[in-house]
């Protein structure tokens, strides 16, 4: 651990911090990346947006030190940057991936899960809920360029766009390993991972929590194609030229038609599963599950 300015800074947070900061101080090459001159990116504090608004396709990255957890505050950014996007006609198309080095996303926050109040429990369930119906139900071409690790909830944020490009590195693994925290996938991200690899892959995995390395990931169909490191977001780039090649009226019905019923299971029962979350989470026993995975990663660290 580093100490700065009496904060206590993982070096790890630092060295990731380290490589996006690279990736700012490559601002000056944001042309060679497609982003033409005055073209600025947006975002927010943990959600950056590079527009590229000459091809419709934004890439958005996650930038949350230091593992991407889907705090509620991420949450948030993230439904507002997709729901800008989605409500801007120069936009067809995004990439979702990290602006941290060897992680897209550590899933759920876990202390978000621990220790809080019923009324925390389910405010965030809300959030996200809302996160997975608006991403899963876009009219944007989604492209999940997955440059790190992807345990559970992101895994779904994957499963949630359209194709997904993984990194080929021993430490990109992804998958549902929900059970090995002794918890549950909610019933949506089950029906996402069946709609994925078909039901007898997703009943193995989920009941399992697998997290597949990059060849039995593309084996499973669990991604879509897997490239070296630094060719990830050029391979999402690629594939995105793909599916804008189809006219969007055609291929937003089409993913409608395809996606409705699952997102549907979910829209018409969500304070349901809203208040299946919160008792569940409440238990003592899921408590002292959680916090013992959490010092358990502390401790690793
Ligand atoms: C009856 C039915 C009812 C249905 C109800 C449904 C209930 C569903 C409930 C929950 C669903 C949950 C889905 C989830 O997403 S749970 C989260 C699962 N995630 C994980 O298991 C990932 C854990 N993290 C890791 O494996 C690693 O951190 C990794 C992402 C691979 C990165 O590794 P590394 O680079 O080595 O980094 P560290 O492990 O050292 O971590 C750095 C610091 O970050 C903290 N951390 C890591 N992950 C999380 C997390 N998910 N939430 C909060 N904090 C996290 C870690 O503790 C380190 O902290 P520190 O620096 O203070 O030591």
């Amino acid at each position: 651990m580093a100490l700065m300015a009496g904060l206590r800074v993982p070096a790890r947070a630092l060295l990731r911090s380290g490589c996006w900061l690279r990736g700012a101080a490559l601002a000056g090459a944001e042309a060679a990346a497609g982003l033409g001159a005055g073209v600025r990116r947006f975002g927010s504090q943990r959600v950056l947006v590079e527009p590229d608004p000459a091809a419709g396709v934004a890439v958005v990255k996650l930038k949350s030190p230091p593992v991407n957890s889907l705090s509620l505050e991420l949450l948030t950014e993230l439904v507002i940057s997709l729901e800008k996007l989605d409500n801007d006609k120069t936009f067809r198309g995004i990439v979702l991936t990290s602006d941290l080095c060897g992680v897209f996303s550590a899933g759920l926050d876990l202390t978000e899960l621990c220790g809080r109040s019923p009324a925390h429990y389910a405010e965030y369930w809300r959030a996200l809920q809302e996160l997975w119906l608006r991403l899963y139900l876009s009219g944007l071409v989604s492209v999940a360029a997955v440059n790190g690790a992807s345990p559970a909830g992101g895994c779904l944020l994957c499963l949630s766009c359209d194709y997904r490009v993984l990194a080929d590195s021993p430490s990109c693994v992804i998958g549902p390993n929900e059970t090995r925290l002794g918890i549950v996938a909610p019933f949506w991200f089950k029906d996402c991972m069946v709609n994925t690899v078909g039901h007898r892959a997703a009943e193995q995995a989920l009941q399992l929590g697998t997290l597949f390395p990059p060849a039995e990931a593309l084996r499973v169909g669990l991604v879509d194609q897997v490239v070296p490191e630094d060719q990830v977001q050029s391979t999402a780039l690629a594939a995105m030229a793909r599916w804008l090649a189809i006219p969007d009226h055609a291929r937003q019905l089409t993913k409608s038609m395809m996606r409705k019923p699952t997102a549907d299971r979910l829209a018409k029962h969500r304070e349901a599963d809203v208040q299946s979350f919160v008792s569940f989470v409440s238990r003592d026993s899921i408590q002292k599950a959680l916090q013992t995975y959490l010092e358990k990663l502390k401790q690793k660290g």
